[in-house]
């Protein structure tokens, strides 16, 4: 570990407050200590260090998403201004948080690419392009994005959708070597569809990553490779082998006695592998020494048929702790046993001194999908408080003592058989977005939101090799949602940016915004805290109230979380912009009721002072052709449960724009049967995303499908 060896030192809350006097005095003015190529490790401990680097995904290893510079601040902020912009190539959702490491800014975008840019002006220095295959974008829940990179001794790291991890060196983007992350025997085809979104995290040497797939059928592991030559240090499987027969893995022990048994050895999991995919977060805590991440949802969502309603599934929506080294299990805290509502605990976790009973305690903050504010023991995942931070109906609390939730009957609609409205719906009450913390007002700021679902088991399961396989009923309705119904619905959509106390374990105060889905959090030592929104604007809150001190036209919804950095004297704040991701894919019509968000992907950055500004956009850039006259209502109905099927996760629920994807009714796509075919039965577009069906539906099913689009277009574009 080099020069200082004891790892706690950066942690201190003294460092913290004797830097920002410095800073204030204007006495730390440089870059700050240059980010040497051998040292990472012990540069990210000592992060305060390098206030003007953002040297890991969330600045430090704790996660903490806070920026100590303060040159933009209450004062200062009727200065700021936009420094510079750069148009990406890929219009979907830009989910990336950057890294700027001396100077240089790395950023990824949809599809895995990879731009290096001059981090003071925006010039290109370099970009990378794994290339993945277009036609593996359907084999994603939400979206072709990607949430960013790893550094570590002058390289970086990606992780492509494609499931590749890949060394790059940093100064010119060229491959030092590339690994499949999926082994052979968990890829079973069409049926089991892993990808990547998350970033790599790095420590002790080893690169880290998981996967997602849940949503399809997958079994989920994290993998640890050596960051110097790519070889697989260990893999670590979050649920039970299906014949629990070890995996030679430093999951076995654990998974064959504790897991195993919760799980009932005839559910449908065995087929469809249990879920539990790491799609998010992974965090190193130098402090314990431990690697703690976040355990996704089951597979299929039905517990009654994917566990005969029995047992809690482990490691299903956990948090667990694993050495570094050798992956060995060292604890676990199951935040949403029984899951069936896709309560993800893949979000961001936070590790934070904090006061508690009298005694200082290094602590793990967690705000999963399930929508309660966990506070966790760092070194033995001991439950010490949990509240919830927005409405919930699946539980009624939690035990005080050991944080299980207390179970709502009827919100066990894959038990009970009837369908319930459960809040948090399947987004979560907090989903991608990061949450920050300021140590000068002991907040977490929160991004949260409400989209309730309304939950159906299916009675029988028939898994659909390209389609979600979730166990649900999804019946087309006898007719779509109506403008007015939609606004109904709209009601209950919320989002907010919430200030948290964490000791307290209560909102301190709380920004309402426009609707859902909104970006991630970035506090900072001016006291401010920036966010990006999905209505397109990006705003700067006061970290003491919530008031808004500064808003800006970004022309796209933001999903993304930002960051801050410094060059010479200048700080700046960066956000990748872009709108898409889950609910911007799939809530269409009803997500751009409210924001109106048209994707024009870009990263923007702002300093005081700066001088940039962004060229006029057209929000209908999609070429369109009046639909049809006509069409079949009988084969229409048909298409409809097709569409259900295989369309509506990205092209959206209503078959209403997106804003994302083409819009499909005024697609020339659906004039005539056969060009409609040869995309979507063929594959014509598959380079742009769209995969060919031809092996999951007949002909004459693909043309219910157009059928279904064009009377949606009838139903829903203005008449001529
Ligand atoms: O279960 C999974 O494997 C999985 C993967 C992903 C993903 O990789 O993006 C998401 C989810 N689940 C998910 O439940 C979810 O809400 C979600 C939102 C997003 C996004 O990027 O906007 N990804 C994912
Ligand atoms: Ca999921």
């Amino acid at each position: 570990m080099g020069r200082r060896s004891n790892p706690i030192r950066g942690h201190h809350l003294f460092n913290l407050r004797l830097r920002d006097v410095l800073l204030g005095m204007g006495m730390l003015l440089c870059a700050g200590v240059p980010v040497n190529a051998e040292s990472t490790g012990d540069a990210i401990i000592h992060a305060d260090d390098h206030p003007g680097d953002w040297l890991t995904h969330g600045r430090t290893y704790s996660e903490q998403r806070y920026s100590p510079l303060n040159q933009i601040n209450a004062r200062t902020i009727g200065r700021l201004h936009l420094a510079w912009h750069y148009d990406l190539d890929t219009n979907r959702g830009q989910e990336a948080t950057p890294l700027v490491v001396n100077g240089v800014m790395y950023t990824t975008t949809a599809w895995s690419k990879v731009k290096a840019l001059d981090a003071a002006t925006g010039r290109l220095l370099w970009a990378y392009d794994p290339q993945v295959d277009g036609k593996v974008g359907v084999r994603g829940c939400c979206d072709i994005v990607n949430r960013g990179l790893g550094y570590w001794n002058g390289k970086l790291y990606l992780a492509t959708f494609d499931n590749r991890l890949i060394a790059l060196d940093s100064r010119d983007g060229k491959v030092i070597w590339s690994v499949d992350t999926i082994p052979t025997d968990a890829d079973l085809g069409q049926q089991r569809a892993y990808t990547i979104t998350g970033a790599p995290r790095i420590a002790r040497g080893r690169v880290l990553i998981g996967n997602g797939g849940a949503e399809f059928g997958a079994r989920g592991f994290i993998s640890a490779f050596d960051a110097e030559t790519g070889k697989l240090d260990w893999r670590f499987f979050t649920v039970p082998n299906p014949h629990n027969r070890p995996d030679h893995a430093p999951s076995d022990t654990v998974l064959m006695t504790r897991a195993y048994p919760t799980w009932s050895p005839t559910g449908a999991w065995v087929r469809q592998g249990g879920g539990g995919t790491v799609w998010d977060s992974i965090v190193y805590d130098p402090v314990t020494d431990l690697v703690y991440f976040g355990v996704g949802n089951g597979s299929p969502w039905s517990y009654g048929i994917r566990s005969n309603g029995r047992g809690d599934n482990l490691f299903l929506d956990s948090i667990v702790a694993v050495k570094p080294e050798t992956g060995e299990y060292v604890w676990h805290f199951q935040e949403t046993p029984e899951d069936q509502w896709d309560y993800t605990s893949t979000q961001q976790i936070m590790t934070l001194d904090l006061p508690l009973g009298g005694q200082m305690r290094h602590v793990i903050v967690h705000a999963p999908k399930n929508g309660f504010f966990y506070v966790l023991d760092a070194a033995t995942g001991a439950f010490i408080s949990g509240r919830n931070f927005v409405f919930v109906n699946w539980a009624k609390g939690l035990d005080p003592k050991t944080g299980r939730p207390i179970f709502n009957p009827d919100a066990q609609y894959s038990v009970t058989g009837k369908p319930f409205y459960v809040f948090p719906g399947d987004m979560g009450g907090h989903g991608i977005a990061a949450m920050s913390y300021s140590p000068r007002t002991g907040l977490v700021y929160l991004p949260t939101q409400q989209v309730p679902d309304h939950l159906k088991g299916a009675r029988k399961f028939r898994p659909l090799p390209d389609g979600w396989n979730l166990g649900l009923d999804i019946q087309p309705d006898d007719k779509m949602p109506s403008i007015k119904e939609q606004k109904a619905a709209v009601r209950d959509l919320r989002g907010s940016l919430v200030a948290w106390d964490p000791v307290a374990q209560k909102a301190r105060w709380e920004v309402v915004q426009k609707g859902p889905a909104n970006g991630g959090a970035l506090a900072t030592a001016g006291d401010l805290v920036f966010q990006g929104l999905t209505d397109g604007t990006f705003h700067a809150y006061d970290a003491h109230d919530g008031k808004d001190l500064f808003s800006f036209d970004a022309q796209s919804g933001i999903i993304a979380s930002p960051v801050s950095y410094r060059i010479g004297r200048r700080q700046y704040v960066a956000i990748e912009v872009g709108w898409g991701g889950s609910y911007g894919l799939f809530a269409t019509g009803l997500a751009r009721q409210e924001t109106g968000s048209v994707n024009h992907s870009r990263m923007l950055v702002f300093a005081l002072d700066g001088r940039d500004h962004l060229p006029a956009v057209s929000d209908d850039p999609v070429p369109s052709s009046p639909p049809p006259a006509s069409f079949m209502p009988r084969q229409a109905l048909a298409g409809s449960q097709q569409y259900l099927n295989y369309c509506q996760y990205c092209h959206g629920a209503n078959v209403e724009w997106n804003g994302v994807l083409p819009d499909l009714r005024k697609s020339p796509a659906i004039q005539d049967k056969n060009s409609f075919y040869a995309i979507v039965g063929k594959g014509a577009l598959s380079r742009f995303g769209m995969d060919r069906f031809e092996q999951s539906m007949k002909p004459d099913e693909i043309e219910s499908i157009r059928q279904f689009i064009i009377e949606r277009a009838h139903q829903t574009l203005p008449q001529p």
